[in-house]
């Protein structure tokens, strides 16, 4: 998917740049059904000219009428094809004209068997699916995949929610899907990235100015999205302006989430990183640190002083620090307004949210208050955390995320293969398939530290989680197998690197 365009449409925002679209065309949306089939015949063309015949398998909808165009264009080329419907199009849609210039036999989809060599066009539903897969629809499917048949699925595979990406029943197993315009979140969340192999996006011809009326909400991150932004540092700056990251470090036997969290903040370019240990644990993060300074801190006296002398911006905690009522109070401390001097931003972790469970709202409130007072709190749960502060939030991963950060009115970063960023307005960031590497203990305490450090270097939250998700996936990449968590920052600095030469590549191309 690279260089592929960012926005991610609903199945209705789809509709609506379709409509808008086809006011501008002659035949209106009859012909950007005319031009999906015929991208979608080129590519059979393309890859599967050789294959033993095409079966066709058309539902009731538009996705059914891509079919039949996709049948006619296949026939007049005089390759083999036979068609099979569940059911007939409603009068007087493009499905029903596309239909009619089907001149040739149509079988029930009931009698459709898997035959070897033939590759199946799935026409059944694309985004219009609104329930799950029964009766055919769902044999036909379950034989397919058994089969391992090579599905060439339209739009979609049938079987998965286009805005979601769940699976519906059932789903067919894609070989190839062609994805018209742009994606949909189905096609990069998992399950539904899973089932449609490779995905192809083909231009319909619509511009991409009929996206400025659809208010966009979701993208696939990339650094299109924040590299503008992006905090490289300037000769004027000295250490303490490349942003102060304070890490709340637990105790001995838990030192090392912190420490990786410290040392991803530093590698990711905060000026000044400091560990802020307690009493009990003060010599050992002191042998197991250089750069990263190291400071007692206990209570909110000690917390006190720390703002007024050192003046950091953004506070990590909760990667390994144990104590729930700690957490709170500490919690409570940063996004309450009482501190002599507020931080800026708090980027709250593991423990730092498991604290919460039980009473989340307590957290919401604080929350709202800081964010009132101009303040930035991100949570980056991982699903597991995530069920303890939104037990009873429920839905897709896309759909969980946004209602939480709604809720939480902060950015919410819910951690998994397919990573979803969301922010209070609804605008959502969808970091797709993570390296495989990356799921290995301390990986999202190195996250929490990029996050803040990119925060404490000036970028706003929706941005800095964006930016810190990209990091980290590509230093996971980077690194390849045998990835332990303490690799990740020392593999930053080459991804920085490259990421510094696109933008001076960039630069000169512009000048
Ligand atoms: N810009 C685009 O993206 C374009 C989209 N087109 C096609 O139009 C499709 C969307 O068309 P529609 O909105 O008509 O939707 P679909 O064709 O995906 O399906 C809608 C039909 O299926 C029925 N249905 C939904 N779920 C069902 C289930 N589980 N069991 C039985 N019936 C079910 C609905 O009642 C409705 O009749 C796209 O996926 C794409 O293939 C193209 O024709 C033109 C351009
Ligand atoms: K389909």
């Amino acid at each position: 998917m690279n260089d592929a365009p960012l926005e991610l449409l609903t199945a209705s925002k789809v509709k609506h740049a379709e409509q808008a679209a086809a006011t501008e065309l002659a035949d209106g949306t009859y012909t950007l059904m005319e031009r999906a089939s015929q991208a979608v015949y080129d590519l059979l063309l393309a890859r599967l000219a050789d294959a033993g015949g095409f079966d066709v398998l058309c539902g009731p909808g538009n996705n059914g009428g891509d079919g039949y165009v996709v049948a006619r264009l296949a026939a007049q080329a005089g390759l083999d094809v036979d068609v099979y419907a569940l059911g007939q199009p409603k009068p007087h849609t493009d499905a029903a004209r596309a239909f009619a210039a089907w001149d040739r036999p149509i079988r029930e989809l009931a009698e459709w068997e898997p035959r070897a060599g033939r590759v199946v066009v799935d026409a059944l539903f694309g985004s219009g699916i609104s329930r799950d897969l029964e009766g055919n629809v769902l044999a036909a499917v379950s034989r397919a995949n058994a089969a391992g048949s090579l599905v060439v699925a339209i739009d979609l595979p049938t079987g998965i929610e286009a805005d979601t990406g769940q699976v519906l029943g059932a789903a067919f197993e894609a070989a190839i899907t062609v994805s018209l315009f742009r994606y949909k979140p189905g096609h990069v969340m998992a399950p539904g990235r899973l089932h449609c192999g490779e995905v192809i996006l083909r231009d319909i011809g619509m511009d991409a100015r009929h996206l400025d009326q659809l208010q966009v909400d979701c993208r696939l991150n990339a650094p299109e999205l924040w590299q503008h932004a992006y905090p490289w540092p300037s000769q004027s700056q000295h250490k303490y302006s490349r942003g102060h990251v304070g890490v709340f470090g637990g105790g001995p036997m838990t030192s090392g989430a912190a420490r990786l969290s410290a040392m991803a903040a530093a590698r990711a370019g905060a000026g000044a990183v400091t560990l802020l240990s307690p009493a009990n644990a003060l010599l050992l993060y002191a042998m197991h640190l250089t750069s990263v300074m190291v400071t007692r801190l206990e209570d909110r006296h000690e917390l006190d002083e720390f703002l007024a002398k050192r003046h950091p911006q953004v506070f990590v905690l909760g990667p390994g620090f144990g104590a729930a009522d700690k957490v709170r109070v500490f919690v409570a401390d940063l996004l309450g307004a009482d501190l002599a001097i507020r931080p800026n931003a708090l980027v709250l972790d593991a423990d730092g949210l498991t604290a919460f469970e039980g009473d989340p709202q307590q957290l919401f409130d604080l929350a709202e208050a800081f964010s009132g007072n101009g303040g930035t709190l991100v949570l980056t749960p991982h699903l597991g955390e995530f069920r303890r502060i939104f037990p009873d939030l429920e839905g897709s991963p896309l759909e969980l995320a946004r209602q939480a950060a709604e809720r939480a009115k902060c950015v919410v970063l819910l951690k998994g293969s397919d990573t979803v960023i969301a922010d209070p307005a609804g605008q959502t960031v969808i970091n797709s398939a993570a390296p495989a590497w990356l799921a290995t203990a301390g990986s999202g305490d190195v996250l929490s530290g990029i996050i803040a450090s990119l925060l404490a270097q000036g970028m706003t939250a929706l941005d800095a989680a964006g930016a810190a998700t990209w990091l980290h996936a590509k230093a996971a990449e980077a690194f390849g197998p045998g990835l332990m968590a303490e690799d990740l920052p020392d593999q930053l600095p080459s991804v920085l690197r490259r990421l510094w030469r696109t933008r001076q590549d960039h630069l000169l191309k512009e000048r």
